[in-house]
Formats: structure tokens, C-alpha cells, sequence
């Protein structure tokens, strides 16, 4: 009796799960070791004097001990079980030309997650990072890398479930059997879920060039929608952690992307991948200790994020405080002293021409101080500098003169038109800016494009530094001063303290403390800034819609780094592109640059993405057009119905759709139409399986349906027109619904 298909590919299976058992079997002895270390880490903390508040030195350095072990093994616990699911999922089966030392030629390697070896150290499972599970990626039948069969294997926890083969030469060896029809189709077929799954096990040859990249200078990553480049440039931040461990992980690694639905969806890749030290951040949130999701208006973002707008901050960093003391007046040393206001404007003036703000008080007493003497010209000059700089009145006068400034409050003094016009803005745009901050004020939040003018503010003021302190309470003890540090920063926020967290992972307790506030002026200072972090590497996602002053914002945390940039000019929503284009050039000052493009749509089934190219086609005829790889024999359903009976469209369409599909399925529809569906679809992901989203906040998501709704209205909503459209119906990777308003 011959064997069947299924009968080769259960025996196939079987093998491979004997292999795969030994390397669970491997792992659970490491769980075992580190759960060993885990005690014993503990066990030296232990203290005879718990509770006195008062450990002795060599108990102090085996908590130090205890921390250092702990903390080693809980994260490769953590790693451990992360990487659990589909830990083996590759198979190499290489002849080489030259016999090893057992003069065989013949050789199987396992790629996974991390790498596994058994008791005499030999391997049972190669790192996919490691130079030797390369050919995994890179052989092609072309030219095969010694290879003659690579094999995906497909786990459902501990089970492996199925093979994929590719054979890599003219004709398979009698004993390398080939089944499956290739793991990338299957992979691409699946339904996707809310969230970005690594692709480890389907990476393709091209994609393998850019993870593997040098990590010198720029690399840019470009392609059309759906080509893998966030998925490509996540793993490549996961390559460049292994192959370079002391520099990234020390030094850090910060991926940047346009929202938080975005970092929401992509946050478990990187752990997946056993990475969990990379930094994630939407671009509303790259500011230590402040962060923003509200959008402004086209026009006011237009506005905010051109380089013309660094004018209006420097002078506005410059001009004195709204409401400040404009005159001072003492006596020092017997002599009675009287600075009008046109002297502390030229004390301010020279001190700001060598100082940062925030760190030029004693300088702006010392100007004071010379210009009184001015008016004195008497007795010994130093003495009555020093008498000047110990007189209780200049001190009280300062307080208030020159008192460390938050960038964010200079921003709210825009509030008020007459102040900008006096900073020399023209009329028009002066209405504009103090629109946008009386908005602010009135609703409490700040707006994406905010951050980078607080960051430009920050650098411009220096970091906030406290005023000379005065007379202590006998219990105000100093360290109480920056509990924040030691994680007490809620309750200050609860006690109505502005200054909470200082620094970036307190971030939470800021926005606990503009929760708690109910003054919208409160919650806009809630917390305090921290400085900003540098980074070894940063990534950034859809690079082609950073304004200019955020190219700013991010080359101060990346003056030491190397950069990823993965972008698409045709997905665009930032208009000018010229400007940005030259603000990104100065964030990379004369790095070197290496370029890689994709050119594979992996995303949308290729009748939706016809649709899509169709239309962007014909308004930017050079846009990057990639190739669809995916069939599935439908077409994209296009439907024009009236406006009045849109929601009932919609509701029907989204029905049929969660029927065909196993995933998602989002209604994407212009804000002016959010009321109303907000009533029928849920608006937040959650569990449910249908969701409501706005056009902008779908850049970098995926869905197994789409409905899109209204779309000449997307177009007019938006600041980057069709081109947000085009984002938008590239959203999809098996079904997709277009609803038109008409007739
Ligand atoms: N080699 C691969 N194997 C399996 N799936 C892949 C592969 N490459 C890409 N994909 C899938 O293709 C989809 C699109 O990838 P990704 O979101 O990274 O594209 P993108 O170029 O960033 O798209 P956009 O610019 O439209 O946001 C994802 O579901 C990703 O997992």
C-alpha cells in the first residue's frame, strides 16, 4: 500500500515534534535554573532587622545582590515565556561541500525565537538574529546558500501543526521530502487580529537586507502600502539589539510612530521577538512628562509645525512675564535705587544674549545689580553688588521677575492676541494661534503639534530650575522634596502639587494628576517636564508625516544615534513637503545613508488594492506603486447611497462583512459622520469585532474589512487630501466596502 499525502505529512510532523519536545524539554530546565536563581536572589535580601528602618551595609549590598539577580531573572523568565508560542519555527536542511570532522556533509538547523542548547551545548535551536539562521532568509533557488530545503514549521503552542516547505535546488534528494504550498501564502491568507503579529517565520529575502543592515548613520526604508515596512523595521530594531547588545540596550532605542492607536498596535511585536527594552512613542507622546492625541485644525497644524513658527518661540522665550513687576524699587546701602521698566528690560535682554532663562538667575541679578550701580557711582562697587544681591526686596522682586518658567505656560500666554502681535505676528495668524490656545485652555488638552513647540520652548529656557530655596520647616527634610522619585509622585498630584513626576516614566502619575484636576488650566501644567532623553537608535514610522519642528523635537534625542526611517510620500498628510524634507536633513546632519525599498504589497488582496492605486494615480501619477501578491476573487464593493440612509448602509454592510471575515472589520468614516455611526458601531477596538475610526488615526493599521464611508468628504477633511484617502482604502487585506453619498 502506498502512502498518501496526509500520511507523509503526519509522519513529517511527527519528527519535527520529536525535536521540538527536546528543545521544551531544554527550556523547562532553564525555567528551573532561573527559578533557582530567583530564590536564591531573594534569599539574600533577607534581613534579621526587617522593620527598624535601619539595614546594615553588608545587608544593603545583598539587596543590591538580590535586585541585580531578580531582576536577570525575571526578564529572562519573562523572555522565556513570551517566546513560548512558536519558539521553533524554521528547519534548515544544508549540504555543504566539505565533510565536518564526522565527514558528513549533510546538516538540519533549527531557527527560532532565541537560541536553545542542550546539556553538551550543542544547539537545538539557533537564534533567527544569529549569522547562521541567514540562510534561512536569504537562499533562493538562484543561489541556494547550501541549502536544499527550508521548512516552516507551524506550532499551536507545544503542538506542531503543520510544515511548509521550499525547496531550494533543481530536485529534492530521495530522503528530503517537500509538502505544503509555501508558508508565506498561508501566513498572508490568515485573518489578522487587533494586533501586529511578527512575521519571523515568512520574513522574505529582500526584507532580510534591510533587518540586517549595518547600523552606521540612515537607513531608509520606502515602499508603497502594505510592503512590511513597519513590520521590517521592527525587526530590524530586534536585530540591531542582538548584534549590538552593549550599545542599543544601554544607549536605547526609541520607535515613533503617528498615534497611540498605532503604538497600541504594534507593541507586542517587539516582545514577541524577546525585546522588551525599545522605547515606544507616538509622536504626541516623545515629550518627557507631557502628551497630547487631540489634532489640531489643518490650518493651525500647518502653522505650528513650520520652521517659521521658531521666531514667534524665541521671542516669546525672551519677553517678560505677563504681568510681572515692571518697576523695582529699594534701598540698598542707604541709597534709594529705582529701575524703570526700560532698565529691566535691557538687564533681561543682556543676560538672555549668554544665558538659557531657566538658569540665569544669579546672571539677572548681577545685570540688576550693574545698572543700579549706574545710578549709585559711590563708595566701594563690590560691596554694594553684594549688598545689592542679599537685599530681601531684590529677592521678593525676583521671585516674581524672574522665576523659572515652564515652556508650557509660555505657550498659554499666546492665549491672548495682543500679547502675539506684540511678539510681532501678523494679525491674521496672531487670531489663528490664540484660537488654538483659548481652545486649549477651555478644554484642557494640548494638541499633537504642541509638543514640539514645548520641546523647542524647553531647549530654548533650559530645564526649570528651583528658586533659591527659602527657610525650610523644621520636618520639610530634603529628600521629601523629589519623592517623585521614589514613586510617591500620585500623591503630590492628588495633593494639587504642579510638580509631579520628574521624568518620563512617572509619565502615568502626570496624566493622574490632569485626570484628578479639575481646572483645564491645572491639567495643561499638570506634572513637570522632564529633559530630554537620548537615544542610541531611533526609529521612525511614516516618516512622511512629520512636520519640520518635529523633525526638531526628534533629532535632540537622536544627536548620538543612528536613525531607521520608514516612509511613503504618496500616504502623506503633511503638505509641505519641501520644508520637511530639510528639517529631517538637519536632524541627520552628514550621516551616511543607505537606502531600501519594498516593493511587495503583503497587505490588501489585489482587488482592493487596484481600487486604491487606481485612484491615487490619477491625482499623483509618481507615487510608489508596489505589486499585489494575493487574490481572493472578490471585488471591492462600491455603493452609492443617500445621505439619509448611510447609517443604514453601513450597519449592513459591517453585518455581510463579519460573516465573510474571521477579524475585523472597521467602518472608516470622516469626522462628520461620527455622531451619528458612533450610535450604531463601537468607536473603541476593544473586544468587539467592529469598530468606528477616523481616516488619520487608520496610518499604519490594518483590518480583515473595511467600510469606508463618504469619501469625498474624507478628501475635504483632511489636510492631506487624497492622499488620506489612499491610506485609507489600503487598510483592508481581504474585503473592502466603498459607500458614496448620491442620487
Ligand atoms: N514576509 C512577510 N510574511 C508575512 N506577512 C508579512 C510579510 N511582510 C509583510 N507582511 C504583512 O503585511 C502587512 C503589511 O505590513 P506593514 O504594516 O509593515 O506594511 P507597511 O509598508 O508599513 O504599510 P503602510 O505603509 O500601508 O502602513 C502586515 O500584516 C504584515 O504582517
Amino acid at each position: 500500500m502506498t502512502a498518501t499525502q496526509g500520511d507523509v505529512v503526519a509522519a513529517e510532523i511527527a519528527a519535527e515534534q520529536a525535536h521540538v519536545d527536546k528543545v521544551y524539554a531544554e527550556l523547562a530546565k532553564a525555567a528551573q535554573r532561573v527559578e533557582l536563581i530567583h530564590a536564591e536572589g531573594m534569599a539574600r535580601g533577607q534581613t534579621d532587622r526587617r522593620g527598624t528602618g535601619d539595614p546594615r551595609e553588608e545587608e544593603l549590598a545583598g539587596l543590591f545582590e538580590r535586585d541585580a539577580l531578580v531582576y536577570t531573572a525575571g526578564k529572562r523568565r519573562a523572555s522565556l515565556e513570551q517566546q513560548h508560542e512558536g519558539l521553533v519555527f524554521g528547519r534548515l536542511d544544508l549540504e555543504h561541500t566539505t565533510p565536518d570532522e564526522d565527514g558528513r556533509t549533510r546538516e538540519v538547523r533549527y531557527v527560532g525565537r532565541l537560541g536553545v542548547r542542550d546539556d553538551d551545548y550543542e544547539p537545538l535551536v539557533v537564534d533567527w538574529r544569529a549569522p547562521a539562521a541567514a540562510p534561512f532568509y536569504r537562499a533562493t533557488p538562484v543561489d541556494p546558500q547550501g541549502v536544499i530545503r527550508r521548512r516552516v514549521l507551524r506550532c499551536r503552542g507545544e503542538q506542531v501543526v503543520g510544515v511548509e516547505d521550499d525547496l531550494m535546488v533543481a530536485e529534492a534528494p530521495d530522503d528530503v521530502v517537500v509538502v505544503g504550498d509555501g508558508a508565506l501564502m498561508a501566513a498572508l491568507t490568515r485573518s489578522r487580529g487587533a494586533q501586529m503579529r511578527d512575521i519571523v517565520a515568512t520574513i522574505q529575502q529582500h526584507q532580510d537586507e534591510a533587518i540586517r543592515a549595518p547600523a552606521r548613520g540612515v537607513t531608509e526604508i520606502t515602499g508603497g502600502p502594505g510592503t512590511g515596512k513597519t513590520v521590517v523595521a521592527l525587526h530590524r530594531a530586534a536585530y540591531l539589539l542582538y548584534s549590538d547588545r552593549r550599545r542599543f540596550e544601554g544607549g536605547g532605542v526609541l520607535v515613533v510612530g503617528p498615534s497611540s492607536a498605532y503604538t497600541a498596535y504594534i507593541e507586542r511585536v517587539l516582545p514577541s521577538l524577546g525585546e522588551d527594552s525599545v522605547v515606544l512613542r507616538s509622536i504626541g507622546d516623545v515629550v518627557a512628562g507631557v502628551g497630547a492625541t487631540r489634532l489640531d485644525q489643518p490650518a493651525v497644524a500647518a502653522l505650528k509645525g513650520s520652521l517659521r513658527i521658531r521666531q514667534l518661540l524665541s521671542r516669546l522665550s525672551r519677553a517678560p512675564i505677563p504681568g510681572a513687576p515692571t518697576l523695582l524699587r529699594t534701598f540698598v546701602a542707604g541709597y534709594a535705587i529705582r529701575l524703570e521698566q526700560s532698565d529691566l528690560d535691557r538687564a533681561r535682554r543682556q543676560v538672555l544674549r549668554h544665558h538659557h532663562r531657566n538658569s540665569a538667575y544669579d546672571a539677572a541679578v548681577d545685570a540688576l545689580a550693574a545698572i543700579a550701580w549706574e545710578q549709585v557711582l559711590q563708595g566701594e562697587r563690590e560691596e554694594f553688588i553684594g549688598r545689592f544681591t542679599d537685599s530681601g526686596d531684590v529677592e521678593t522682586f525676583m521671585r516674581q521677575w524672574w522665576r523659572p518658567l515652564d515652556p508650557r505656560e509660555l505657550l498659554l500666554w499666546l492665549a491672548d492676541e495682543h500679547t502675539i502681535r506684540r511678539l510681532g505676528v501678523p494679525p491674521r495668524e496672531a487670531e489663528v494661534i490664540a484660537g488654538s490656545y483659548q481652545e486649549a485652555l477651555r478644554i484642557g488638552s494640548w494638541s499633537v503639534a504642541d509638543m514640539a513647540l514645548i520641546d523647542d520652548l524647553q531647549a530654548r529656557l533650559g530645564p526649570m530650575v528651583d528658586l533659591p530655596s527659602e527657610e525650610r520647616g523644621f520636618y520639610e527634610i530634603e529628600e521629601l522634596d523629589d519623592a517623585s522619585q521614589y514613586g510617591v509622585a500620585a500623591l503630590r498630584a492628588g495633593s494639587g502639587d504642579e510638580h509631579v513626576a520628574g521624568d518620563h516614566g512617572a509619565l502615568g502619575d502626570a496624566s493622574a494628576a490632569q485626570r484628578l484636576s479639575q481646572d483645564p488650566r491645572e491639567r495643561l501644567l499638570a506634572g513637570r517636564l522632564g529633559e530630554p532623553e537620548e537615544y542610541a537608535h531611533v526609529l521612525v514610522d511614516e516618516a512622511q508625516d512629520l512636520s519640520p519642528m518635529q523633525w526638531r523635537m526628534l533629532g535632540r534625542r537622536g544627536r548620538w544615534a543612528s536613525w531607521t526611517v520608514v516612509g511613503d510620500l504618496a500616504q502623506a498628510s503633511w503638505d509641505n513637503l519641501e520644508e520637511a524634507a530639510r528639517a529631517r536633513e538637519e536632524a541627520f546632519g552628514t550621516l551616511p545613508r543607505q537606502a531600501f525599498h519594498m516593493d511587495t504589497n503583503y497587505r490588501n488582496a489585489r482587488e482592493i488594492f487596484e481600487l486604491a492605486a487606481r485612484m491615487i494615480q490619477e491625482h499623483v501619477p509618481d507615487a510608489d506603486i508596489p505589486a499585489a501578491v494575493r487574490e481572493t476573487g472578490v471585488e471591492p464593493g462600491e455603493l452609492t447611497v443617500p445621505a439619509n440612509q448611510m447609517v443604514g448602509a453601513v450597519i449592513e454592510e459591517v453585518q455581510r462583512l463579519l460573516e465573510e471575515v474571521d477579524g475585523q472589520v472597521a467602518v472608516i468614516a470622516p469626522w462628520s459622520w461620527h455622531e451619528q455611526l458612533g450610535q450604531v458601531v463601537d468607536r473603541r477596538a476593544g473586544d468587539s469585532r467592529s469598530l468606528l475610526i477616523d481616516p488619520l488615526s487608520t496610518k499604519g493599521l490594518e483590518y480583515d474589512a473595511t467600510v469606508v464611508v463618504d469619501p469625498d468628504a474624507i478628501v475635504a477633511e483632511s489636510p492631506g487630501g487624497v492622499r488620506a484617502l489612499y491610506v485609507v482604502l489600503t487598510r483592508a487585506a481581504h474585503r473592502m466596502t466603498v459607500l458614496r453619498i448620491g442620487g
